[in-house]
């Protein structure tokens, strides 16, 4: 083992370095660490640790007779460094009770070349929330801090999955204004984590980011390692639109055999019975329709490619490109669900540290905007919820305050509950069969509410998090291409279910939607990545009844989906058909006009810089 030795003299205290080097690839000096005192730092495989020098008692120490506890970490991992910094020389602060960090009385500064680690700790009551924690070690020898600081990032350079070049949009007026404000907060953390950043592009309206996002050419994309959105959730979605939209070729979401043909042949909305179930056997979708050939929502600037950048590929899914999110919305639902809080720090973190998990994205397709317009089929993608009815009217009715802030919502949302409108209409879900899936309130033929099957599922609720066993599932089935995005549709074992009759609202979650208002969101056990819709549909009901399962949504551990009004199925694709007066859908926060639509989800279809809660 080879061995190199630095003498140096600070005051009275005498400071050795060595760097060690060699089959363990161990590092080692003495130094003075802010705050601290003197400690002995080593670097050894995946972390670096330091422990005070001459301390008697290390957990313990006295100053002016109060017993102080060393609060300082002794260690901090290489994948919570996000970033490590040549200071020059300054000063280092001491406690001359090495001991004793906190007794900051009778310290003393001392001048020294100094380098700072800058990592993070979590938040003890709150373990999904990271708070940025800078270590700066000072030695009277350049040439020590710069063999660490070499040695640190040559290892730093070796974590797996750290961006290096990411594009930026900030939405201003996002939220209570404070986009570019947030996105000033964060950049410090990017540009000490040497990630080079591109803001390309601080919106001056609703639609720029779509239209940025796609025309931007694969070439120029290739560049990137991911997209980061300062904003909220609805930001969020144009930027994914603008992404997929002219990138990710799918079939349309399969559907029953007499959807799109009867309303076509008549104009009548397809009913059975009342509150009836029918089983059909689904057709495989790829021979029901073909690719998605012209998407034309949002803007108009979907570019042409030129056939230079034809030719320069970007394969979706995309294993390496990521999404990240600063949150600086209203509700900011996805970073909730993503990072397990809602901390532009936390989240910049994540980004500059390369988390990843995948994320399902929804596809839905309105085929009629109104009873009577043509079947014109128009794509949306959304990475949280879908709602029509309740969801649609509050939206409508926020966007006429939007001056008034996040707190439109509350508003709007007062007023629509008060109104208490319900809408006519059909839905048609594709009912898996499978022991895994929490089927719940379903009906059977005599319109009776089938609670049993749900109540045998309960105590296997399994809520999403770090490292979630439900996301990292493989399927059953190798399939291959973009099937494999569809493992639940693949099944021989799907047939189509029907639900008709008056709703107050019809909602398909892709995640939890875990938000401040609702802490375990619409339903507490979605997953960010099973491949599965959670649709609730809410029957029209006695308005007291409507608020009480309002109010559970509010709880934590509350049940909102425990009531004789509520169905609560897990489907990977369902249909809606309007049959009466008409709320709009809205999808991500945005307004989506629809009659007539079908969706399917796409499992794990992109991936983000996060890592899903710590719970
Ligand atoms: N400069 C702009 N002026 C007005 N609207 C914009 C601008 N830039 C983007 N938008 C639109 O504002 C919509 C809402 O933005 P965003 O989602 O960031 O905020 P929010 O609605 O306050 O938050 P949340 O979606 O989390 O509730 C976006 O979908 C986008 O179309």
């Amino acid at each position: 083992m080879e061995r190199e030795g630095n003498d140096c003299d600070v005051g009275d205290t005498s400071l050795t370095a060595s760097l060690f080097d060699g089959e363990a690839s161990v590092l080692s000096s003495t130094f003075l660490l802010d705050h601290v005192g003197e400690v002995t730092v080593t670097f050894h495989s995946d972390r670096l640790y330091w422990k005070l020098v001459g301390s008697l008692d290390n957990d313990i120490s006295t100053c002016l007779r109060v017993k102080y506890f060393p609060k300082a970490a002794t260690e901090i991992k290489l994948s919570e460094i996000y970033a490590v910094e040549l200071n020059g020389h300054g000063s280092i602060y001491i406690s001359s009770l090495p001991p004793a960090p906190e007794c900051l009385l009778l310290g003393q500064d001392i001048q020294m070349y100094r380098f700072t680690v800058h990592g993070f700790i979590r938040s003890k009551n709150q373990p999904s929330q990271c708070i940025l924690a800078d270590y700066t070690f000072g030695h009277t020898n350049l040439q020590v801090c710069r063999k660490w600081v070499n040695q640190l990032n040559a290892s730093l350079k070796q974590e797996v999955g750290r961006p290096k070049n990411l594009l930026v949009f900030v939405h201003p007026r996002s939220g209570k204004g404070n986009g570019c404000r947030t996105w000033e907060a964060v950049a410090p953390i990017f540009s000490r984590a040497r990630v080079e950043t591109k803001v390309v592009i601080v919106t001056e309206r609703a639609g720029e980011a779509f239209d940025v996002m796609s025309s931007i050419t694969n070439m120029e994309l290739n560049s990137y390692d991911g997209v980061v959105a300062v904003g909220g959730d609805g930001f969020f979605n144009e930027i994914l639109n603008g992404f997929l939209s002219p990138r990710f070729k799918a079939p349309y979401p399969p559907t029953p055999s007499d959807f799109v043909h009867v309303v076509k042949d008549n104009g009548d909305s397809l009913v059975n019975d009342e509150d009836e179930i029918v089983a059909e056997t689904s057709s495989k979708m790829e021979d029901q329709f073909p690719l998605i050939s012209s998407p034309k929502q949002f803007g108009s600037r979907i570019s042409n490619l030129n056939s230079e950048d034809k030719a320069a590929e970007f394969p979706v899914p995309n294993e390496w490109f990521r999404f990240g999110i600063i949150p600086a919305g209203s509700t900011d639902a996805i970073v909730i669900c993503t990072t397990g809080t809602r901390d532009p720090i936390t989240s910049a973190l994540h980004i500059v540290l390369g988390k990843r998990v995948h994320l399902d994205i929804a596809q839905v397709v309105r085929w009629k905007m109104t009873p009577s317009s043509e079947v014109e089929p128009n794509v949306r993608y959304a990475a949280s919820f879908s709602g029509y009815g309740f969801y649609g009217d509050v939206i409508t009715e926020s966007e006429k305050y939007r001056w008034m802030g996040p707190t439109r919502y509350d508003y709007a949302g007062t007023m629509v509950f008060l109104k208490h409108r319900s809408y006519e209409a059909e839905i048609a879900y594709l009912d898996v069969e499978s022991d895994e899936i929490n089927l719940t309130s379903k009906r059977d033929y005599q319109g009776n509410l089938i609670r049993a099957i749900r109540s045998s599922h309960i105590s296997e609720r399994r809520i999403c998090r770090t490292n979630c066993n439900v996301c990292n599932e493989k399927p059953n089935h190798a399939s291959v291409g973009v099937c494999s995005l569809t493992p639940h549709l693949n099944s021989e074992e799907t047939r189509w279910a029907r639900s008709k009759g008056h709703f107050l609202s019809v909602g398909a979650a892709v995640i939890s939607c875990r938000n401040e208002k609702a802490p375990d969101g619409l339903v507490a056990d979605a997953h960010l990545s099973d491949g599965f819709l959670h649709l609730i549909l809410i029957r029209d009901c006695p308005h007291a009844s409507y608020l009480w399962h309002l109010t559970q949504l509010t709880r934590r551990g509350g049940s909102p989906l425990n009531f004789k009004f509520v169905e609560h199925h897990k489907t990977p694709a369902f249909t809606f058909t309007s049959s009466g007066d008409e709320s709009v859908w809205n999808v991500d926060g945005e307004i989506f006009q629809a009659h007539q639509l079908s969706a399917q989800v796409f499992r794990g279809l992109v991936s983000m810089f996060a890592s899903g809660p710590e719970v």
